[in-house]
This record gives C-alpha cells, structure tokens and sequence, in this order.
C-alpha cells in the first residue's frame, strides 16, 4: 500500500509513504539527462539501487555521515562534481539518507545554478517525517545550526519503509521526538498512540509506527503548504528547537538532532508553564512520553550561559529579543517574545535536575 500526502503551494509534490518505492522516481525525473546521489557510506547500497532505478546517466557523490556532512565544504565539494560532470538546470540532484544527508542535497541543489530540481528519498524517521519535507535546506557553520540555507521545496519526497529495517534503534527513538512534537503542536493521537504501546511505536515493522510517520508528514504538510517561509505559522514547527540547537552546537554536534530536540522540548513545556501559559499536566506529559521511548530529558547545569548564547543565534530571535514556541494548552502552540533571564533560569532548572 502506498500513502501520498500532498503538499500545496506555489511549487506542489508528494510525499510518497510505503515500500519497495524506486519505481517511483522516474515519472520524478522527466526531462533530466543526469541525476547526482549524494548519500552517506553507511547507505551505499541504497544509493546504488535508487542509481539504477533512474534509467540516467548518475552522479554518485558520497558524502561524510551525518552532521559531519552538513557542511559548506562538502557542499563545495558536491558542486564541484557537478561542474565536472556538467549539471545543467535539467538535471536533478537525489539525496539518499536521514536528514543530514538530505538537507545537504537539497542546499547543493539549492545552490547550483540558482537552483535545480532535487527528491530525498529518506531513509531515517526524522527525515521521512521532518528533514525531507517542506523545502527547508542548510548547512552548519561555526557560528550554529542550519545558519546558511535556502527554502526550496523538492520535487517529490519518497519514503520507503523497507529502509528503516537497517535503521539503528537509538535513531528510530531520536526521529519519534519529532514526531512527539508535532503530537503537542498539532496531532494528539501521536501522543496517544505512542503512550497506549511505544514499544510498537520503535518496531520498523509494525502499522503503529507507519501511522505515527504518516500523522506527522501530515502536520508538516499542512503547515508548510500555507507557510513555506516561516513568516507566522511554520514557527510551531521549531517547537523544542531554540534550545536544541543550542545543545547541538555546545556538544559539536555529537548529539543527535532529535534527543536535542527532545531535551528543548522540556524546557520549551517547563517555559509555557511557568509564564502561566500551560497546564502542569500537559507540561508533565512532555517528560513522560519522551521517556516512554527512552529518550534525554536532562542536561547539565554548568552548559547554561554557553546555551544562552546559543540560542541567540536562533532564527526566530528578532533583534535582541529571544522567541520561543510554547503552547497555551495542547495544540495550541503560540509564541513567547522576551522571556526575563528568571524566567528562562527557572525553566532550565526544570532540565538540569
Ligand atoms: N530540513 C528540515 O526541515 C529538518 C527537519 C528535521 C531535521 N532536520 C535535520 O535532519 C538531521 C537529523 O536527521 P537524522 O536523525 O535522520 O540524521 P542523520 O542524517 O544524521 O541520520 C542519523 C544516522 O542514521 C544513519 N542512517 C540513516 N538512515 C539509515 C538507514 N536506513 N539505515 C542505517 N543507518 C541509517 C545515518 O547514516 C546517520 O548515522 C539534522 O541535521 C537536522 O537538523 C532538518
Ligand atoms: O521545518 C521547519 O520549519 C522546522 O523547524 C523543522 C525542524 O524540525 C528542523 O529541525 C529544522 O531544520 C529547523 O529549522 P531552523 O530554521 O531552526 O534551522
Ligand atoms: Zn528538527
């Protein structure tokens, strides 16, 4: 069975949801002559059969894993084979990976000729639910997370479940607190469904974690297709993020993005409610659930100025004035401008314990 979620706006395509999907990518890839695979080595194999199921003459382009990847030089790197194989503005760039791999495809593709045609084809959780969909690409920089990118939206997302097979069980586990977090901005079932058996929610193999995949691509569907550049509402997507990042860039992005994530989410819940703003058992449902799939919560005490400073970089800060997601009651995200350094001490003390 084969799902497609369609994502609307002035450059529309479907995410693909199911199994045993190459066959897919042709009717993708009209009127290219060449297609690159970037990918990670990890993913070989899979690059090579998404390679040949294009009928083109392909560009394999292997890339460092995970965040080691997202880099402006591999990204020159990546051009520079493009330039050697002659990539001309027909041609489409596939990423074949989790999210690292697939943010970085799409800003080479971005990038290249002021932009080409580009499909991950994700073969994490967090990149089939999140990092593939809604045209958000970068890389990282000294400074922090994602700081250079571009907004453009693939041509198609294929997200084929055989993939997740090989998937460690940590990244399934890392890839669920994105999906955690569009279940308290937007879809309550996710959060059902993973409290009634989370067990079935890690299992590659069970209806459970389809549903949770698909439920989540439709959250982002629904907020990417009315806001592709972030000017309002596709901010509740960086629900636990201003933090996260910050986490990500004080540990060298040696933590994975979504236990990062996870641990922003808990001071993002502890913010809303002691601003008054959300209910303590909404609040308290945050660490539970997280800790159903064995993810962090806490975070030392000592990392606290260093990730002040971290989170000023944060794209959603305006001026000097620090933004955070919060919820006003579940699904019910809003934003919080300004919060005084008590307020934000008090709810980083809710981490660090
Ligand atoms: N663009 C967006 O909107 C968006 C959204 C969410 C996350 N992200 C980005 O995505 C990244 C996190 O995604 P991720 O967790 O997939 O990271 P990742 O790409 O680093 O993948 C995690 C690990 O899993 C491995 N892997 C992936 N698929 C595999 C498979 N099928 N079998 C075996 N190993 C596999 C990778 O090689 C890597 O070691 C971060 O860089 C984050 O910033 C972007
Ligand atoms: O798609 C979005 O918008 C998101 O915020 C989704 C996040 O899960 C994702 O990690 C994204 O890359 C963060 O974006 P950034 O603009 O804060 O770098
Ligand atoms: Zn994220």
């Amino acid at each position: 069975m084969v799902t497609r979620i369609a994502v609307t706006g002035d450059r529309p395509y479907d995410v693909v949801v199911g199994r045993g999907l190459t066959k897919e990518l042709p009717p993708l890839l009209e009127g290219a002559a060449r297609v690159a695979v970037l990918h990670p080595p990890a993913l070989r194999a899979r690059a090579e059969a998404v390679a040949e199921a294009t009928n083109l003459k392909t560009v394999p382009i292997e890339v460092p894993d995970a965040e080691r990847g997202k880099s402006i030089e591999v990204a020159a790197r990546c051009w520079d084979e493009l330039g050697a194989a002659g990539f001309t503005r027909t041609d489409v760039v596939v990423g074949v990976g989790g999210g690292a791999t697939t943010d970085l495809a799409g800003y080479v593709a971005a990038a290249w000729l002021r932009g080409v045609r580009w499909i991950p084809v994700a073969t994490s959780v967090a990149g089939m639910v999140d990092a593939a969909v809604g045209g958000k690409t970068a890389v990282n920089i000294a400074a922090g997370k994602n700081l250079v990118g571009a907004f453009h939206p693939p041509a198609g997302v294929l997200c084929d479940l055989d993939a997740l097979d090989t998937l460690p069980r940590e990244d399934i586990a890392a890839g669920l607190a994105e999906v955690v977090k569009g279940g308290f901005i937007a879809d309550p079932r996710i959060l059902e469904l993973v409290e009634e058996n989370p067990e079935a929610a890690l299992d590659p193999h069970s209806d459970v974690l389809r549903e949770l995949i698909e439920r989540k691509i439709q959250v982002k569907a629904d907020v990417v297709g009315v806001d592709l550049k972030e000017s309002g509402l596709r901010e509740i997507l960086n629900y636990g993020h201003t933090l996260g990042h910050a986490i990500e860039r004080r540990e060298k992005y040696t933590w994975k993005h979504g236990h990062a994530v996870a641990v922003g989410m808990i001071f993002a819940a502890e913010l809303g409610r002691l601003a008054g703003r959300l209910d303590d058992a909404t609040a308290a449902r945050h660490r539970a659930i997280l800790e159903l799939l064995g993810l962090p919560t806490s975070y030392p005490e000592e990392g606290w100025s260093e990730l002040l400073a971290g989170m000023r970089v944060d794209k959603k800060t305006r001026a000097a004035t620090l933004r955070f997601v919060v919820l006003d009651g579940l699904a019910k995200p809003g934003v919080l401008a300004g919060p005084d350094d008590g307020l934000l001490r008090r709810a980083y003390a809710e981490v660090a314990r």
